[in-house]
């Protein structure tokens, strides 16, 4: 029998139609849509006399643009407010389900998909939004699309894809104190570089995978994208089963049980061939930063910055360019730089875990007084389980503010903005010029060394706090 990877076996399960040396009609199990990529689909759907062809396997919620305080409130910002209204106006015509601000399952479209059970292992998923690889944590084909595909898939639940070529990252090993999933995928992005993974859908596999939670996971096909990949995906197991279990939109009773033993057939077989792989074993793996401005420039915080040594010309420029932009210069070291605000949020890390993580470690510290610390949960049930677990409290003590759910200085489309040539050490997944307010200056780390940033004011190596810690008790 063939021999298929586990992407083979959800890609050839969604194909309606093979074009002859064209792409393939590939059917949508669930589709996100949000308030910035969608309106003009709809406009032309409307423009066309078209109906959306299946309203309940479309799924919005507006979460790029909207304010992360007074969320009650009329949306000051015209540009938001219109494209937030639209978005509430095309649902209401089409039927289909909004999660609108302030309602209890508002968030971040790839935080809540998820946490609500809307995603599940075998599916085919897409969204206006190239963060959608998020997704693949479930097994799933998860990844972004344009807004002329939202149109496509709005209309026929289909879209023309050709098949990427398949790539797999094992990780083995057990990771080190300190170190987590964040600096997993910060590491594998460094050494294959924000273009490594173009053209290629990666499977994530190994033992040092299998060991991380759901939410772990999701950090890691989350930045699938900062390597240029279309996408990654990790097979389902036991943690998938447990984490998607009782969740709202999950099977029920029998339906459970058939869907559970369909998801464990979604393995890549033993044999399966990949274009291309690569290995990595964990206790290589340290708590990483970024120094540029793409997520491919990272070194582990205790590092310091590359110098130009043995450079092509070509790459030089460009690389003294980024680092100019940031202010930095080649050969220095990352500990020890200032930092004035950490921010702790995004579909990358705004989950409950990441919360934990951040208030675990703060908690009985001050922050550091040049530091200003924002707190956004991905969604309002991340709100909810931190302000009941006592989270909340720990890190307002901590000198935190709390803002309301959404993306947030992620990508600065709404009020909250790092000003320009201030440093953000960031949970979030980006790290381009300006991508956090004009002029602002990005380094992309894990929840734990942001908390570690956040008491210090300076570029820590969260161990070293950990060590210093254990050695005062
Ligand atoms: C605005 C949206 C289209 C964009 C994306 O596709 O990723 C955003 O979510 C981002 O993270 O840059
Ligand atoms: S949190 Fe950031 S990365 Fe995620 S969807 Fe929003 S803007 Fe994109």
């Amino acid at each position: 029998m063939e021999k298929k990877t586990l992407f083979d076996k959800i890609w050839d399960a969604h194909v309606i139609k093979s074009i002859p040396d064209g792409p393939d009609v590939f059917f949508i199990d669930k589709h996100f849509i949000h308030e910035v990529t969608s309106p003009v689909a709809f406009l032309n759907l409307e423009k066309r006399g078209v109906k959306v062809m299946f309203p309940e396997r479309t799924v919005a919620t507006p979460d790029h643009n909207v304010p992360t305080i007074d969320q009650d409130k009329t949306i000051k910002d015209q540009l938001s407010r219109m494209q937030v209204e639209k978005l509430r106006q095309n649902c209401k015509k089409h039927g289909i389900e909004l999660h609108d601000l302030g309602s209890d399952h508002h968030g971040i479209v790839h935080v809540i998909g998820p946490e609500l059970g809307i995603t599940q292992p075998g599916m085919t998923i897409v969204c206006g939004d190239s963060h959608t690889s998020t997704h693949g944590a479930f097994g799933t084909i998860a990844f972004g699309i344009g807004t002329s595909e939202v149109e496509m898939v709005l209309a026929t639940q289909c879209i023309m894809q050709a098949k990427p070529k398949k790539m797999r990252i094992t990780v083995d090993g057990e990771l080190g104190p300190g170190v987590s999933s964040k600096d997993i995928i910060l590491y594998i992005i460094a050494q294959i570089s924000a273009s490594g993974g173009t053209g290629y859908f990666i499977e994530y596999a190994g033992s040092a995978i299998r060991s991380l939670s759901m939410e772990a996971r999701m950090t890691i096909c989350n930045m699938s994208i900062e390597m240029g990949a279309r996408g990654g995906l990790i097979a389902p197991d036991e943690t998938t089963f447990a984490y998607l279990k009782g969740k709202d939109f999950a099977p029920k009773g029998d339906a459970w049980d058939q869907a559970v033993a369909h998801w464990k057939t979604l393995q890549t077989d033993d044999g399966a061939e990949f274009d291309l792989e690569y290995q990595y074993n964990a206790v290589d793996i340290e708590p990483m930063i970024t120094y540029g401005t793409n997520p491919g420039m990272g070194v582990k915080v205790k590092d310091s910055i590359p110098t130009t040594d043995g450079m092509k010309e070509s790459v030089k420029k460009s690389y003294l360019k980024s680092l100019e932009y940031m202010g930095f210069k080649p050969g220095e070291p990352m500990k020890g730089k200032k930092i004035d605000y950490v921010f702790v949020g995004s579909c990358t890390n705004g989950r409950i875990e990441d919360l934990r993580t951040v208030a675990n470690f703060v908690k009985g510290k001050k922050k550091a007084d040049g530091i200003t610390a924002w707190i956004v949960p991905g969604s309002r049930e991340v709100e909810k389980k931190a302000i009941e677990e006592g989270l909340v409290q720990i890190l307002e003590e901590a000198g935190f503010k709390l803002r309301q759910p959404g993306c947030s200085a992620c990508l600065a489309m709404n009020d909250d903005k790092i000003p320009s040539g201030k440093y953000a050490v960031s949970t979030s997944n980006r790290n381009f010029e300006g991508r956090q307010g004009p002029g602002s200056r990005t380094l992309l780390a894990s929840p734990l060394t942001v908390a570690a940033v956040a008491i210090t004011g300076e570029i820590t190596d969260p161990r070293d706090l950990i060590e210093e810690l254990a050695l005062e008790k």
